[in-house]
């Protein structure tokens, strides 16, 4: 399963959120260093299509789809040279497939801030600092090794390398991720490398409480809209908080809760669509009276590699795919009407599965 990684300085809410996000009860406390294990928590994926689709096909019960967050504990300047226990908690952000930010924007003289004021531009340089130092002490260690595979022309050498070489000018000239450009090759190789400053990345920017009905009015939240916008990265406003204390109602004390803040829908269901969109992923769904379902793959996937992951032998008996879009089975209202109009699509070896595809595999073992 595919995981998003909490980070953040340390008591800035990190754990807050996760326990909001992923229903839990892990230690959130006023002081640094609350946390030094990763905590790990599923959670299901909300699609509005789900339970569009269930009522078409009478389905007797949904299955969404999940991704996994992981609470990391807080890094500090210096974390890269080992400050804090800096070493270890980078190597729970380097087996994480995205990064969420936490970025503290809340004044409160009770929480103490590791940096003794509160400064999201200079939170958020810290901590991609300590990314990036990392990264460039494990690309040190690496470029050596790679020089005999070079000497012998081994290709997968010489496209690692000339990644490393890429990202290393980056860092030591404080250069932009957006700014690299890599061949198709190069982008192969970055997926399999685990280099901390080039995962995926959103910002997350922890409001108080009084700030959620315009987020726009807080000066803290606008400074880091205007670095993130420059660089392409979403910033997700939220209150870690208030989302904790929501996640810890029922369903129509959460609505009035929420209204009073004036909220229209949860930040959590943002930052876990996001999160989603970050690493790239789509849903296909699989319907019947027993159930709608809900599957996630990456974009670019055919379809056998599709039906595999429901079960290898769909994929390795795969014969076609009966294929409808949700838009097209929207408009028809019925999957038999939408055959009638021709838009079920008997689909190969070589199709490329779309977002929201309902699939049908016929396959042969
Ligand atoms: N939006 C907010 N407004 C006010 N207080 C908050 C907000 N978010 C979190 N807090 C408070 O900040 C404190 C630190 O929160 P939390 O333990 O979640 O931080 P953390 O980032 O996980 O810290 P650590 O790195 O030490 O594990 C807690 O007392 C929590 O209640
Ligand atoms: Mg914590």
């Amino acid at each position: 399963m595919l995981s998003i990684g909490i980070v953040g300085l340390p008591n800035v809410g990190k754990s807050t959120l996760f326990n909001a996000i992923t229903k839990s009860q892990v230690l959130a406390a006023n002081y640094p260093f609350a946390t030094i294990d990763p905590n790990v928590g599923v959670v299901q994926v909300k699609d509005e299509r789900l339970e569009v689709l269930s009522k078409i096909y009478k389905s007797g019960k949904i299955i969404p789809t999940a991704i996994e967050f992981i609470d990391i504990a807080g890094l500090v300047k210096g974390a890269a040279s080992g400050e804090g226990l800096g070493n270890q908690f980078l190597s729970h952000i380097r087996q994480v497939d995205a990064i969420a930010h936490v970025i503290r924007c809340f004044d409160d003289t009770n929480i103490t801030h590791v940096e003794g004021k509160i400064d999201p531009i200079r939170d958020l340089e810290i901590i991609e600092l300590e990314l990036r130092l990392a990264d460039l002490e494990s690309i040190d260690k690496r470029l050596p090794r790679l020089e005999k595979l070079v000497k012998t022309k081994v290709k997968e050498g010489m496209i690692e390398q000339s990644v490393l070489l890429k990202v290393k000018h980056m860092i030591e000239n404080d250069g932009l991720v957006s700014d690299l450009v890599f061949d198709d090759e190069e982008l192969k190789m970055v997926k399999l490398m685990n280099l901390l400053c080039l995962k995926p990345n959103l910002y997350i920017a922890n409001l108080a409480e009084s700030d959620l009905v315009d987020p726009t009015k807080n000066a803290y939240f606008n400074q880091l809209k205007s670095k993130a916008h420059g660089v392409g990265i979403d910033v997700i406003p939220i209150s870690a908080q208030v989302e904790y204390e929501i996640s810890n109602l029922d369903g129509d004390d959460q609505l009035f809760f929420m209204e009073s803040y004036g909220l229209k829908e949860s930040g959590l269901d943002t930052v876990i669509k996001k999160g989603y969109e970050l690493l790239g992923l789509k849903t296909y769904f699989t319907c019947g009276p027993m159930e709608t379902r809900a599957w996630t793959f990456k974009e670019g996937t055919k379809a056998p590699q599709a039906a595999g992951i429901i079960h290898t032998d769909f994929e390795r008996g795969f014969i076609k795919a009966e294929t409808l879009s949700y838009k097209d089975l929207v408009e028809s209202g019925t999957p038999q009407l939408a055959k009638e109009r021709g838009k079920v699509r008997l689909e190969g070896k070589e199709y490329i599965v779309q977002d929201g595809d309902i699939m049908l595999f016929r396959f042969n073992v």
